[in-house]
């Protein structure tokens, strides 16, 4: 009689620890319950935003869900996601919350963790020390490589292609520029890193980029993001078993992918220990990026090894990397690339569809550009002692270019309406935590929040605050200008809320280079150029991480501008 009243009593037990667990601490006890549900399910079960992330609607959504209920809401049990400054970004990113583990599972190469992927603050900010000098903004303005390669790039592979679109006289016909700009940001980082000579060339190469992007778009494709990203034991599981929840065909692309970048980082660690013995690397050719991280990691490594107590660990040379430091290399390369390519291609995407479609601040643009001197555009053939030769070009200088108005709100207002990056950043929460900031009205609420939470915000919510950018679906570069930020206190608030590039320790290390090479391309096109639309079919952004244009293209019909 005795035992099955222990199995009752056992059970009823399991019972409340069960409700308790999953359904009164959560609900009423956890810090999180107080903060509005972004679902009515939101405190009890994950399921829901995971079935948003899946189906791919996470940024409209969660958006959405912060117009209804405020700045900071719950996702799930242990999720939160804020839409604000004071309380949100600034707590969470200024303040070194370290990243959350979906980097790891997403955007480690080669099995080999890089600066992008590294959640732990320590190893990230050695890591950056070694790299981030090269994407200086001074660095970039006065480098003679960086030169040579814009100049190559727009006057020897740009320029000659639009040239031939433009003297076509078939009207339908155009230049699909999402892959034209993927390639021409593919050949600018490439090279950067690289040296032209070892970086890629899609400009003059529309198959080997198309394949490329075919690859790079099954890899990035919203699914294959869910399941690595959202849930790697459950996916590795099924593998185990035979179910591949990630097609092998993105396996197999990634494989691809992977080998090409370790290819070129070969290469270059060639070139380097060549340049070393003879001092004779054309400046175009210097691997900038690499070799600053290979020179790091060689300095770090001998300084290591001179404090290590075991003094036997033989010296390398450049080109006989340790196996693992060549992964590293290699999976920090290649996520600059794939980082830096597709987000400065989709800008320049969306710069150019909005820009298309309206002629008339093409024209002010073009007025514009064409102040600077030398401006940036196809030579012209000399005619005075008919030579066949043409004036040889040069580029116009970067702090001119730079201090343009109205080609920088150009930029800045895609950035904003479409960032290339709209999806969550996910960091954690550290002991201590408090999200939300009551105001000295009495509005606004402030949330004590436990360690370990994930909270995220989004470049797509914050862009969208309507008090800060009315109107916000609209394209409006004029907000940028120096006249309109002379209305809200300088332009602080509008700057505060401009999220492209992320911020604090782990924001964007490539904003420079990216609004660098995105102005020159601009340059290039729009001071000889005129863009109209074709097809756009497809140009609706997609609702992920990393947001291109839904249907893949954007085909414009080029004219020489008057
Ligand atoms: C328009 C162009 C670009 C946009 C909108 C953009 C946006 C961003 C954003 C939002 C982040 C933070 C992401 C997060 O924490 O989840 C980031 C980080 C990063 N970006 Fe960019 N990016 C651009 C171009 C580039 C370029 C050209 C490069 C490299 C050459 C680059 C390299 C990186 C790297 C390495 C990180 C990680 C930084 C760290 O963790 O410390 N990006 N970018």
């Amino acid at each position: 009689m005795a035992l099955p009243n222990i199995s009752v009593f056992a059970f009823i037990l399991l019972c409340f620890v069960v409700i308790y667990q999953y359904l009164v601490h959560p609900t009423f006890l956890s810090p999180l319950s107080k903060i509005p549900n972004a679902h009515p399910s939101s405190h009890l079960s994950p399921l829901w935003i995971l079935w948003i992330r899946y189906t791919g609607r996470e940024n409209r959504t969660v958006f959405a869900a912060h117009e209804r209920n405020g700045p900071v809401i719950r996702l799930g049990p242990n999720e939160v996601s804020v839409n604000c400054v004071d309380g949100g970004i600034r707590t969470v990113y200024a303040g070194g919350f370290e990243k959350h583990g979906w980097y790891a599972n997403l955007f480690e190469n080669y099995g080999t963790p890089n600066m992008f992927s590294t959640t732990h603050s320590r190893p990230h900010s050695a890591r950056k020390r070694m790299i981030s000098n090269v994407y200086a903004k001074s660095v970039l303005q006065s480098s003679p490589t960086l030169s040579t390669i814009s100049y190559t790039i727009l006057y020897e592979r740009l320029l000659p292609r639009l040239v031939v679109a433009a003297s076509s006289t078939n009207p339908t016909q155009g230049i699909d520029v999402f892959q034209l700009f993927s390639a021409l940001t593919m050949d600018f980082v490439t090279c950067y890193q690289f040296g032209l000579a070892i970086g890629s060339n899609w400009t003059q190469n529309s198959r080997g980029c198309e394949h490329f992007l075919d690859l790079y778009r099954d890899r990035t494709s919203s699914k294959a993001q869910f399941w690595a990203g959202e849930l790697p034991n459950l996916t590795k599981c099924f593998k185990r078993f035979g179910v591949r929840m990630v097609p092998r065909w993105v396996d197999d692309g990634n494989a691809e992918i992977e080998a090409w970048c370790l290819s070129m980082c070969d290469a270059a660690a060639q070139a380097v220990s060549r340049g070393g013995e003879t001092q004779e690397v054309d400046v175009g050719d210097e691997p900038v990026v690499f070799a600053q991280l290979l020179n790091a990691m060689e300095k770090e490594r001998e300084k290591s090894s001179s404090t290590a107590s075991d003094q036997s660990v033989a010296p390398s040379s450049p080109t006989i990397l340790h196996q693992q430091q060549r992964l590293a290399l290699a999976s920090e390369m290649l996520d600059h690339l794939a980082a830096g390519f597709d987000t400065s291609g989709i800008t320049l995407t969306y710069l150019a569809w909005e820009l298309s479609r309206h002629p008339s601040l093409q024209r002010q643009l073009c007025a514009e550009l064409r102040t600077l001197s030398p401006p940036l555009q196809p030579p012209t053939p000399n005619t005075n002692n008919n030579s066949t030769n043409n004036d040889i070009p040069s580029l116009p200088s970067p702090k001119d270019l730079d201090a343009l108005p109205l080609l920088h709100a150009v930029v800045m207002e895609t950035l904003r309406l479409h960032a290339a990056i709209p999806g969550g950043q996910p960091r954690v929460t550290p002991p201590g935590c408090v999200l939300g900031a009551a105001s000295a009205d009495g509005g606004g609420t402030a949330y004590a929040v436990s360690a370990g939470v994930r909270v995220s915000a989004y470049a797509h919510g914050l862009h969208r605050n309507a008090d800060v950018f009315p109107d916000p679906e609209a394209w409006r570069p004029e907000r940028w200008l120096p006249a309109a930020s002379d209305t809200d206190d300088g332009g602080g608030r509008t700057a505060r809320h401009f999220w492209a590039f992320g911020s604090g320790g782990r924001m964007c290390v490539g904003s420079n280079l990216a609004l660098h090479e995105i102005k020159l391309i601009v340059a290039a096109v729009w001071t000889g150029f005129e863009t109209t639309v074709l097809h756009d079919e497809g140009i609706e952004q997609r609702d992920a991480y990393t947001a291109g244009p839904e249907g893949g293209r954007l085909v414009l019909r080029f004219e020489k501008a008057v």
